[in-house]
């Protein structure tokens, strides 16, 4: 009987479930906005979901009313494999503020010079790598987050791809992404199929969530468990996991699990994520050539030619945390955050909102608001720098990592891994389209993929040292590593 928010229309039973798109829903969803407003209502298979689509709707609810709207809706599927344990779909309790409390601490000021030596010894790294396979840039630049990660996790150092760690890490990313699909499995409708006997037609999905849990609890407990038995033997390597050993040898079953589940999320939350920014900086220069020319400008003046950028040098880019502001906005990694859903009744604009209700906030519709940021769809690091109509544009990352009790707790980490990144590969290496067989570029397709995680379409470009000089730096840098030894180059 009570009212509920305006929203299209749906058929009996099923709801708006055929109007939603399997792909690209925050388009869709911003365009239902300008019909039915910025709080809208729809309703998937009888569960009602509430779309947000304004800074205001998104701060009056999931940052005021932050305490109703800090759990996450339960995915059949993702339970039964065991994902939700891990922090980024775990139910809001205290649990879970532990979880958060525990990543905080690790990524703050505590930790700071220690995580910021661990990014310059790995970028020392990349750009061997980059000089000699320029065309396996993708590969690259997993292998470079993966191993700032698992160095500062585990204590552990990640070769190369055929690391097990790494693999295992990337199957369960995989896997994870595959799961929260929209759709991808009926379980998630229909939770009741979960009960029914394996024989029974249809129910192909309990082996797959039997698979899938395998890989998932190997990752959890095979690296967790070697450091626990190198913590006893004291000779454990320092690092995050370690520490939380160490410090709580008195720990009950409850923690440990806990413990196990924060350190393995660790990666399955950083990685993906942080990658896909960093290809966006590849595809960005690579499109916009003046862009580059201007953000090197800068770097040159700033840092000169004798050394490469470290973290001291970041107050004194402004035009390079422009840049990083708008490969925050332009193609935004995590376009609608991750869903909350409310634990209670709730009432807002006179309308309701029941509890258990899904709660989206379109974060692309927001970056891509022409009245807040004029021209969206393209990439213009100067519209923070100089006022138009007496106002600057707003800092996108007030949208790009979430928000309230489940915004992103890795955003410290993300920020410096893109800082150095973009310092260091601008410093060093030009970045073009990709040439074709006669040397002329060729054009390039600046498409996205993927649903809760969006990532550039694979795309090729041409990376080129910017003079022989820096080559023959980075190659020297390669043999004091190490890594021609190592088989690497
Ligand atoms: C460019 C990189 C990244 C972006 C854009 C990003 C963005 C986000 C967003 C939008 C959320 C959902 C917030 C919400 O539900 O309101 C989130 C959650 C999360 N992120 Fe990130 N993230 C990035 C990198 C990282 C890194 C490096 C870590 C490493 C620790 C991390 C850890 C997490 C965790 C653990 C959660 C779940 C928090 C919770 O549910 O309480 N993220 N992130």
């Amino acid at each position: 009987q009570k009212r509920l928010p305006p929203g299209p229309r749906g058929l009996p039973l099923i709801g708006n479930a055929l109007q939603v798109p399997a792909g690209r829903e925050w388009a869709t969803f911003a365009a239902w906005a300008q019909m039915y407003g910025d709080f809208m209502y729809l309703s998937v298979f009888g569960r009602p979901m509430v779309v947000l689509t304004s800074p205001d709707a998104i701060s009056d609810l999931l940052e005021k009313r932050g305490t109703i709207y800090a759990d996450r809706p339960k995915l059949t599927m993702s339970g039964m494999i065991g994902h939700d344990d891990g922090v980024p779909l775990a139910p809001y309790d205290r649990q879970h503020k532990e979880r958060r409390r525990l990543i905080l601490n690790a990524l703050g000021p505590r930790n700071a010079t220690e995580m910021q030596q661990i990014h310059e010894d790995k970028m020392a790294q990349l750009l061997p790598r980059i000089l000699e396979s320029p065309s396996q840039f993708h590969q690259h630049i997993r292998w470079l987050v993966a191993s700032i990660v698992y160095q500062f996790t585990h204590g552990h150092v990640v070769h190369d791809s055929h690391d097990r760690l790494f693999q295992l890490a990337d199957q369960v990313n995989q896997d994870f992404a595959r799961t929260i699909a929209p759709a991808a499995f009926l379980v998630d409708i229909f939770p009741f199929l979960r009960y029914l006997p394996d024989w029974f037609p249809g129910t192909g999905f309990k082996a797959v969530a039997k698979e899938m849990r395998k890989t998932w609890v190997r990752l959890r407990d095979e690296a967790y468990d070697d450091i626990q038995a190198q913590v006893a033997k004291g000779m454990a390597q320092p690092s995050f996991t370690a520490n939380l050993i160490e410090s709580n040898p008195e720990r009950t079953p409850e923690e440990d699990f806990l413990y196990r589940n924060v350190s393995a999320s660790f990666y399955a939350a950083a990685s993906d994520t942080t990658v896909s920014a960093i290809e966006s900086f590849f595809l960005i220069m690579a499109l916009y050539p003046h862009i580059q020319t201007k953000a090197q400008a800068e770097i040159d003046a700033v840092v000169g030619s004798a050394r490469l950028p470290t973290f001291s040098d970041k107050l004194k880019l402004p035009y390079i945390e422009a840049l990083i502001k708008e490969i925050h906005r332009w193609n935004p990694v995590v376009p609608m955050a991750v869903p909350h859903r409310a634990m209670q009744d709730d009432e807002y604009r006179g309308y309701h909102i029941p509890a258990g209700c899904t709660v989206i906030a379109n974060s692309w519709a927001i970056l891509h608001d022409p009245t807040l940021y004029p021209d969206p769809f393209e990439v213009i690091p100067e519209r923070y720098l100089i006022k138009t109509d007496g106002r600057r544009n707003p800092d996108p990352r007030a949208w790009a990592f979430g928000y309230g009790r489940r915004s992103c707790p890795g955003q410290v980490l993300a920020e410096d891994t893109l800082f150095l990144v973009v310092t260091t590969i601008l410093a060093t290496f030009d970045i073009s389209k990709p040439l074709g067989p006669d040397g002329t570029p060729l054009e390039l397709d600046a498409t996205y993929s993927g649903s809760s995680i969006s990532h550039p379409s694979r795309f090729e470009c041409n990376i080129t040292p910017r003079s022989q000089d820096i080559a023959r730096l980075i190659k020297s840098m390669a043999d004091i590593a190490g890594t021609q030894d190592a088989g690497l180059l």
